[in-house]
């Protein structure tokens, strides 16, 4: 069941990202729930998100795995511990691994249905396991590792370039 998504608790200043931010005119803006105890997300790739003709490109699947990974494991750690997705203090996660395996084409069509299951919770790290299905039938699969944002990375945040707002 598609509601209450996770890209949409993120704070202002981290949703600029090509695959998730809802803040990116020019990115994806995947949207990931909860089911059950698995996630899913819908997208629906453009005609231009081609690879061979009749088929999607690689590299957007692998996007669609890393974003729904990470968000997979912040709305994990949050749920772990008993908190809504935007209660204080944060926690973001970024790949600190992305491994994907192409099992099938993926036809270019009809919308992809994007799954996670979380395989290891722990400390700062978040273990995802995620397919990618066309029609019904899993085409790709991945696992993210991710990681807690180190505060580092947050000190970045104040060097959003207006144009990539
Ligand atoms: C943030 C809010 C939402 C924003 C939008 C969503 C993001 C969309 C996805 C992205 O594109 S994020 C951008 C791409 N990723 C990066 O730029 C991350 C760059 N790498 C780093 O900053 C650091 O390497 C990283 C934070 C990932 C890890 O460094 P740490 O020093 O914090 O990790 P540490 O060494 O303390 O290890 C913590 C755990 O992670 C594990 N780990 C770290 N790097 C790993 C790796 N590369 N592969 C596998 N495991 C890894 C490590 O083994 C350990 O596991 P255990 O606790 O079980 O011992």
């Amino acid at each position: 069941m598609q509601n209450d998504n996770f890209q949409d608790h993120y704070p202002d200043e981290l949703s600029y990202c090509y695959g998730c931010g809802r803040h990116n005119e020019h990115g994806l803006q995947l949207k990931s729930s909860w089911d059950g105890d698995e996630t899913v997300a819908l997208f629906q790739p453009k005609p231009y998100h081609i690879a061979v003709p009749g088929y999607v490109y690689g590299g957007l699947l692998a996007s669609l795995i890393d974003c729904h990974g990470t968000g997979t494991a912040s709305a994990a750690a949050y749920r772990n511990e008993g908190r809504a997705m935007d209660t204080a203090p944060p926690l973001r996660f970024v790949t600190a691994s992305l491994q994907v395996d192409y099992l099938r084409p993926t036809p270019l069509g009809g919308p992809l249905e994007i799954r996670g299951k979380i395989s290891e919770l722990k400390g700062r790290k978040v273990v995802v396991n995620v397919t990618v299905s066309a029609d019904g039938e899993v085409c790709v699969q991945g696992k993210v590792i991710a990681v807690q944002m180190p505060e580092h990375m947050a000190a970045k945040m104040d060097a959003i370039e207006p144009e990539s707002k």
